[in-house]
């Protein structure tokens, strides 16, 4: 069995008060006996684009969280951050993974990059800033194979399917999902990834509106690999601290042998196109 805890922020512009959330919210979950911690997406600085925070490994946010997961003894999965991509004008969006001595043991670069173009308010864009990565990661730990995805990669399910035949068990999708696509799709979206590779899913999230004026939908979730429901948060900061069950993703595979009956030869493919006349 392995402890996690799923960390709801609301971050914003203000860098040191965000570490300063960010190292109670650690601390609460290494009280709890947590084994890992799932931060949000840009939950060291959530606001407009800005090179002078784009950090390297080394940089200075980056070292103190990997200073409270060596204090700790707490592997932290660091949602979302700035990382160079060797073009100031813009930065990777990357998943960093810290073990419990505070190494940056695995990392994931986001590959889909956010754009919403609303009849209503400016395009929000965010390849205008960001670099796309263009390769996937899992993350071997023990009892979990931890397959790392960002936000709105959460709409590519052949994301998800590449990392659970690299044999991800926990897919982890740390987000600052919008308030206006959150409602009616942030759940579905999530327990949908859960069912269709049967594995659990963990989803911590970002609350509030930024300085650009972005609005988050918070409801940072966890899911079971049967799709159900095992932990929620609303719109205010949280720690979510669940059990997972390797086993659970064992025996629910050999009930449903869905990702066995996958056919990416086939799909790999142009349907053929069909006319009906009259
Ligand atoms: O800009 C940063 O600091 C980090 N990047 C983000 O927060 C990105 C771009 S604004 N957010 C999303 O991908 C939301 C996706 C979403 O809401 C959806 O798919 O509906």
């Amino acid at each position: 069995m392995t402890w996690v805890s799923v960390v709801q922020l609301g971050s914003g512009a203000d860098r040191g008060a965000n570490l300063e959330a960010i190292e109670k919210s650690l601390r609460t979950a290494a009280g709890a006996g947590s084994a890992f911690a799932f931060l949000p997406e840009a939950s060291i600085y959530r606001g407009p684009y800005d090179p002078a925070y784009v950090e390297a490994d080394d940089g200075p946010a980056l070292r103190r969280i990997a200073g409270l997961a060596r204090e700790l003894r707490l592997a932290v999965v660091l949602g979302g951050a700035w990382t160079p991509s060797g073009d100031a004008a813009h930065a990777y969006n990357s998943c960093l993974v810290f073990d419990r001595s505070g190494r940056i043991a695995a990392r994931y670069r986001k590959v889909h990059l956010f754009r919403l173009d609303r009849t209503d308010e400016p395009a929000d864009d965010e390849a205008a800033f960001t670099a796309p990565g263009d390769d996937t990661a899992v993350v071997r730990a023990g009892d979990i194979t931890l397959g790392l995805s960002i936000c709105y990669d959460l709409r590519f399910p052949a994301l998800y399917r590449n990392l659970a035949a690299a044999g991800a068990t926990v897919l982890s999708v740390p987000a600052n999902f919008s308030a206006y696509t959150g409602p009616a799709h942030w759940e579905a979206l999530l327990r949908a990834r859960a069912i269709e590779n049967l594995c659990y899913v963990l989803a911590p999230a970002q609350i509030g509106t930024d300085s650009t004026g972005f609005s988050a939908y918070g409801h940072s979730l966890v899911v079971d690999p049967w799709g159900t429901v095992v932990a929620r948060a609303d719109d205010a900061p949280a720690v979510l601290t669940v059990d997972l069950d390797p086993e659970a993703v064992r025996v629910r595979r050999n009930e449903l042998r869905s990702l066995q009956h996958d056919r990416p030869d086939v799909y790999a493919h142009p349907a053929r196109i069909e006319e009906l006349d009259g």
